[in-house]
């Protein structure tokens, strides 16, 4: 069995890292384990704008104070009124990396987001232009569609026309959860790759309502049947370069989660690797690892490969019922569950 496992350093390519006290309370959970992250800019308000994204930057390299070796990578939220002047201005000055699309109302903090991709063609003409990744939240938002079914009505009713009018538009369909989705990304022809989080590996519907209502294991897109993580695990381990690493780790206040109304979003940045090299042992892939953590995300964002390597080691690790205190006392994903794997160092 192996004991030790040395890989390049890793990237997280999407995180929320928050803001404010709960900025400092979790991004050096983040920092930790990788080298960089693509920031999510679900802020209240979002972050539209060049000014926005610099402050927010230097936020968070002021909560991991001196010394840390974190490169924070920031997207722009795309609204209906985002300008591509700005955005394409911002990615050229090194500030915006990505762009993001929530549907308007489809997740935490979207209320801003885009309500017709038709508002947006001329910004998505220009990433394209210039090479600019769009990363998208795919989730129809139409009530009427059943919610377990929004992610697979997506790919039919606004991704496959959006591939067929920007076939050179670079496209990384964040936090996939379906069969259909994993096929989808696998398969098309098309410059288009997915993120994948811990918990779509791991738990399945049914956390969700096991022996009662778990808002710790509820997320958007919402967990979906076995049938779904099963082909979602295989996409992961497949050692395809289309699938990569990104937690969505979103930390939401202990009272936010356990209410009447819980937030969507799992904080499992504590443990993200050990996680995720879980999966990969269980599925006898510690050899593809390295890919997915580690070349497969910067390949596809035309970003170089880390210098420098980490460390797991198989020796358990026990994830903690809280992290933080008051206003950022949170509850990990997998909370009093034991991990064969952790990080060394
Ligand atoms: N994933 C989630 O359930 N929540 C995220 C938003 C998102 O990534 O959709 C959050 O910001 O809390
Ligand atoms: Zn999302
Ligand atoms: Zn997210």
């Amino acid at each position: 069995m192996t004991q030790r496992l040395t890989i390049r350093r890793p990237d997280d390519w999407h995180v929320h890292l928050r803001d404010g006290a709960m900025l400092e309370a979790v991004a050096g959970y983040t920092a930790r384990q990788f080298a960089r992250a693509i920031v999510m800019p679900n802020l209240t308000p979002p972050v539209t704008s060049v000014a926005a994204a610099r402050d927010y930057r230097a936020r968070i390299l002021a909560a991991l104070g001196e010394g840390a070796r974190f490169e924070p990578l920031m997207t722009c939220y795309l609204t209906d009124q985002a300008d591509p002047d700005t955005i394409a201005a911002g990615h050229e000055e090194g500030v915006f990396t990505a762009c993001k699309l929530y549907p308007a109302h489809a997740t935490t903090n979207s209320a801003h987001g885009v309500t017709d991709i038709a508002a947006i063609a001329p910004v998505l003409e220009r990433m394209q232009r210039i090479g600019m990744p769009l990363l998208i939240h795919g989730e129809v938002t139409d009530r009427s569609i059943d919610i377990f079914d929004r992610e697979a009505v997506f790919l039919d009713r606004v991704l496959t026309p959006l591939i067929r009018d920007f076939p050179a538009l670079r496209i990384v369909l964040e936090h996939i959860t379906t069969a259909e989705a994993a096929v989808f990304v696998a398969e098309a022809a098309h410059p288009i790759a997915a993120t994948i989080t811990p918990q779509h590996l791991i738990i399945n519907r049914n956390a969700i309502f096991d022996g009662g209502l778990r808002p710790h294991a509820y997320c958007l897109p919402v967990a979906k049947r076995e049938a779904h993580r099963l082909a979602v695990r295989r996409a992961a381990v497949s050692g395809s370069p289309r699938f990569f690493l990104g937690t969505d780790s979103a930390p939401h206040v202990v009272g936010a989660k356990e209410s009447a109304c819980g937030c969507a979003g799992i904080f499992n940045a504590p443990f993200a690797l050990e996680t995720y090299l879980r999966v990969f042992d269980e599925e006898d892939a510690i050899d593809r690892f390295e890919g997915f953590a580690s070349e497969h995300g910067a390949r596809f964002y035309g970003l170089p490969l880390n210098p420098g390597t980490i460390t797991l080691e198989r020796v358990p690790v026990t994830v903690p019922a809280t992290t933080g205190e008051g206003a950022t006392a949170v509850v990990p994903f997998l909370a009093g569950e034991t991990l064969a794997w952790r990080l060394a160092g």
